[in-house]
């Protein structure tokens, strides 16, 4: 099984990725539903903040690699290739190295385009000041996800149109799908 870890920093567009992936008929798992069906068993209801409160709980109380094996336990066995959603430290990209090949895609955004595209999104839990944009960037970084983006395969800079990175993501993905192929005694076309 090939594992596509998905990375990037809050609002950099990981979301295209994913669009593009399911548009492309590849299953995506999200790290982030394991985070929030426990936070739902814990307090009942979702916010962003009981989200990140849970993810920490998580950690402390079952391991750093404890959302990463939940979120193998959820792989379609049957799947060639499985795109996961929301890698955030060296921790969870070894578990995942565990359970199979491994492809790193980073989405990178600046801290400047990332910030007003969040204000924009203003979805529940975004932030409304560069205080809060900050603060929640550091926590990004204290678990090790800047490693994961510096260890990236792929990398596609998020500074223009949609369409873009939107094109971007698909030839990824349609190289990853290529070189699986050529690795299983298929025809490769490319590196
Ligand atoms: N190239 C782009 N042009 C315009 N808007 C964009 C572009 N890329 C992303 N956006 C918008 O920016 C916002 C953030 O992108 P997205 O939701 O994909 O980020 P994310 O990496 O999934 O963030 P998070 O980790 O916070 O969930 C979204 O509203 C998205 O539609």
């Amino acid at each position: 099984m090939i594992l596509v870890l998905l990375t990037g920093m809050p609002g950099a567009g990981k979301s295209i990725v994913v669009k593009a992936a399911e548009e492309m008929g590849l299953p995506v798992v999200s790290m982030g539903d394991v985070v929030r069906e426990e936070t739902l068993k814990r307090y009942g209801i979702i916010t962003p903040d009981l989200m990140l409160k849970t993810s920490s709980e998580l950690r402390r109380e079952h391991g750093d690699d404890y959302i990463a094996l939940k979120t193998i336990e959820r792989l379609p066995r049957k799947s060639g290739i499985v795109v996961v959603d929301g890698v955030r430290s060296l921790v969870e990209v070894e578990t995942f190295r565990r359970a199979g090949d491994t492809v790193i895609v980073a989405v990178h955004a600046s801290p400047k385009t990332r910030f007003k595209r969040l204000l924009k999104r203003n979805r529940p839990g975004d932030p409304k000041s560069i205080e809060e944009f900050n603060a929640r960037d550091s926590l990004e970084l204290s678990f090790g996800i800047g490693s994961v983006i510096a260890l990236a395969d792929y990398l596609i800079v998020n500074e223009g149109s949609f369409e873009e990175a939107y094109k971007e993501a698909k030839k990824i993905l349609s190289k990853v799908v290529s070189n699986a192929k050529g690795n299983s005694g298929g025809r490769s076309t490319s590196d």
